[in-house]
């Protein structure tokens, strides 16, 4: 358990949809744990002229509770601010505010800085916080931003540059939810825990890697941005890609921040980037269309209607490591598809021989689901109980141990670590880089080609063309 913390959070977009479902929901278990307690305030602020008074309300109908005179004391550390990110005299009551609120809950001056809004903003917040001295002389500032950080190489480069001349590295926290989910943390324990993983961990015994990020969920209130994005930018170029780095990065020298980013980078600088003739045939681009009983994309609101972004996205990847060099990482992502499940499968190669003449032998398959219930689990072959010699396949459960383990939400526990000044599952940097570059070939490929855009219902597992990325190697995914 950790020990009491002191912050003042100042959330830029206190109003926004992630702030009401994520970041006052995780500070809110954060204080029912009694990390934050006592010395600890939130300064929400965006433009709409909203009170005190009305701010707490929306905090408080954001958490859910049994205990509603914790939720009450909880929201008293809440006050709010109408502030326009551009207009520099708003950060002057801006400041008083903070310097109020840190006397009065006696914070010493530690403050996180949330951007929770476009990061068109990032470069003129970070800017005015300085220039205003709303960063202290007297504790530690940092700065938590939410992706997508740019939209390719060149303007993630221009945004980091932008906040750099601010904030140093070490206090700059690039969010990516997915490395504070529990089952993705895992996948270290599993790797570098066990010696029967980890000396099976490469292309010697592993044949092919599997990842889905699928999604039941539509584009929703979020046509503005994802008309802009797609698929390829909204999951692969951050979560996805982070998973292959986890998946195949050497083993780090100690479970540190430094160690295991050092190693995270080296991974990511290994993919394979390819020529736009290799984009065609490794990756799939794809738009869901009606059906059962749903819009297709282009139907959906705000969505032109002769959209040409892509709401999947599925591809082989190759990460040109010593353990990995020949091992296809196949990798998909998609929205309106048939179910919400993230999963990762570690496909083994077969037994060299099968003495079992007369009978197949099933591949050995180790289960990584992260959601909707975090479950790993192997397939392995056994022997049928009885006369004769018959084999079966069977899975065994190696996690959870316990099926009513509450496991904490994934902005939870990256604020936490936020507080204690822990980056290791957030995301460097060079992390960010090399992964735009990979995904920038791939979009560069798919522009200049006027790349086809196949489409699939709503519902289904994404289009026939994913199957035949897998079927053209003799393959096929795992989780249909
Ligand atoms: N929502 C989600 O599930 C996820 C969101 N993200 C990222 O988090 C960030 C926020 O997303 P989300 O909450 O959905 O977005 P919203 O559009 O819901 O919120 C944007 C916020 O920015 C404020 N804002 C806009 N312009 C200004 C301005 N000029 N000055 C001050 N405040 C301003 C808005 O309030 P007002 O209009 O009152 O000014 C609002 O609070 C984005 O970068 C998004 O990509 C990442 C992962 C998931
Ligand atoms: O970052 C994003 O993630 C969500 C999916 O997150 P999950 O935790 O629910 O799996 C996705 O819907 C969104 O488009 C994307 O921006």
């Amino acid at each position: 358990m950790r020990t009491k913390q002191q912050a003042l959070f100042i959330i830029f977009g206190g109003t926004g949809d992630l702030a009401k479902r994520k970041l006052y929901p995780a500070l809110f278990e954060l204080y029912r744990k009694g990390i934050l307690s006592e010395h600890f305030a939130v300064i929400g602020t965006a433009r709409r002229p909203w009170s005190d008074e009305h701010y707490q309300t929306v905090v408080r109908n954001s958490v859910s509770a049994d205990d509603q005179q914790q939720v009450n004391e909880f929201s008293k550390h809440f006050c709010y601010q109408s502030h326009n990110v551009n207009d520099t005299k708003h950060y002057v009551t801006l400041k008083k505010l903070a310097e109020r609120l840190d006397q009065k809950f006696k914070i010493g001056g530690n403050r996180l800085f949330y951007l929770a809004m476009s990061p068109r903003f990032f470069g003129t917040i970070a800017g005015h916080l300085k220039s205003q001295k709303i960063v202290t002389a007297d504790g530690y500032n940092r700065m938590i931003v939410e992706k997508p950080f740019g939209r390719d190489f060149k303007s993630a480069n221009e945004l980091n540059q932008a906040i750099g001349q601010y904030f140093a590295e070490k206090d700059v926290f690039r969010i990516d939810h997915y490395l504070g989910k529990e089952m993705v943390q895992n996948i270290f324990a599993l790797r570098f825990g066990n010696n029967i993983f980890r000396s099976l961990w490469n292309s010697r015994y592993i044949d092919n890697i599997q990842i889905t990020l699928s999604e039941s969920l539509g584009v929703e209130e979020r046509a503005g941005y994802y008309e802009t994005a797609g698929a390829l930018r909204d999951m692969v170029q951050n979560h996805i890609l982070q998973i292959v780095s986890l998946l195949t990065m050497n083993m780090p020298a100690s479970y540190s921040e430094t160690d295991i980013r050092r190693e995270k980078i080296c991974a990511l600088k290994a993919l394979k980037v390819y020529q736009p003739q290799e984009v065609k045939q490794n990756f799939v681009r794809a738009q869901y269309v009606a059906a059962n009983g749903l819009k297709g994309y282009r139907q959906e609101d705000q969505i032109d209607p002769q959209s040409q972004t892509e709401t999947f996205a599925a591809g082989k990847i190759f990460v040109e490591n010593e353990n990995f060099s020949n091992v296809p990482i196949y990798i998909r992502t998609g929205k309106r598809l048939q179910t919400k499940a993230t999963r990762i499968d570690i496909i083994f190669k077969a037994v060299p021989g099968n003495i079992f003449t007369t009978q197949q032998l099933a591949d050995n398959i180790l289960t990584i689901k992260v959601e909707p219930e975090g479950e790993i689990s192997l397939q392995v072959n056994t022997k049928k109980v009885g006369q004769g010699y018959q084999l079966q396949q069977q899975q065994f459960n190696l996690f959870p141990a316990d099926k009513h383990q509450l496991i904490p939400e994934a902005y939870e526990k990256l604020l936490a670590d936020a507080l204690v000044g822990d980056a290791t599952n957030f995301t460097h940097w060079e992390e960010v880089a090399y992964s735009w570059k990979f995904v920038d070939a791939v979009r560069h490929a798919w522009d200049q080609q006027k790349a086809a855009l196949a489409t699939y219902p709503c519902g289904s597992m994404g289009p026939k063309q994913a199957d035949q990325l897998l079927a053209a190697d003799g393959r096929h995914w795992i989780f249909n």
